[in-house]
């Protein structure tokens, strides 16, 4: 079955319609620069909202290990998704220090950087492709860019991996089609504005997954 992660959850309404549709994870913004932040006591707070059987998973971009520290225990971080221009030696580092699930994004735009993502096998426990945004762009992910899924198709990069960027209830069904991908991951998909989480686009978004 297709695991579901509804990304950028800042309040109680978005984690209790991301359980009672079933989502396996959810994700947790620790970057200033983003709409979706949430502080330290933020994070606390709502971890204790999320039921058992939903993984929470904390979001960083080039973050230090103090800072990645205090978020893990805080929210109680099940995973470290590593947003920014980690290498393997990073990842593996984070993983070692931690001891918790370490995803790495691998921003993708042509065929060429898919080959990043190998260098993570062995080392990152989920590999997850996202949408490489634009030059100047405010944030690295989250902004619903989508890549051409057809890259994806046949690919194995060696390592449990996910599909990111752009994905919404009218278009999982054909990015699924596309990838087979193991794991879908939605922020701005399921959102009414910017870092608002919709409830009912959450429970549209995992339908659509499950539909398939
Ligand atoms: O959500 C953010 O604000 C964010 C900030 C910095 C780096 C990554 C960020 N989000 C990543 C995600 O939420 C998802 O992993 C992914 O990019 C999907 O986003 P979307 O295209 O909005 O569905």
């Amino acid at each position: 079955m297709t695991r579901i992660k509804i990304c950028g959850v800042r309040d109680r309404a978005a984690i209790e319609a991301a359980a009672s549709a079933r989502a396996d994870y959810v994700g947790f913004v620790f970057f200033s620069k983003s709409p979706r932040d949430l502080s330290l006591d933020e994070a606390a707070g709502l971890a204790g909202a999320v039921p058992s059987g939903i993984a929470r998973i904390g979001l960083f971009v080039d973050a230090d290990d103090e800072a990645i520290g205090a978020a893990v225990r805080a929210a109680r971080l099940d995973g470290v998704q590593l947003h920014g221009n980690e290498g393997p030696d990073r990842a593996a580092s984070v993983k070692a220090r931690f001891g918790v699930e370490v995803w790495k994004a691998v921003p993708v735009a042509t065929h060429a950087d898919l080959a990043a993502a190998r260098r993570y096998a062995g080392i990152a426990d989920r590999i997850l492709f996202d949408a490489k945004t634009p030059p100047g762009a405010a944030l690295p992910g989250g902004m619903g860019v989508r890549f051409d899924w057809r890259l994806l198709a046949g690919f194995d990069p060696g390592a449990p991996w996910g599909l990111a960027g752009g994905l919404d209830a009218s278009t999982v069904g054909e990015a699924l089609a596309t990838t087979q991908a193991p794991l879908v991951d939605v922020s701005s998909g399921v959102e009414d504005t910017l870092g608002v989480k919709s409830p009912a686009k959450i429970r549209a978004f995992c339908e659509a997954v499950r539909a398939r």
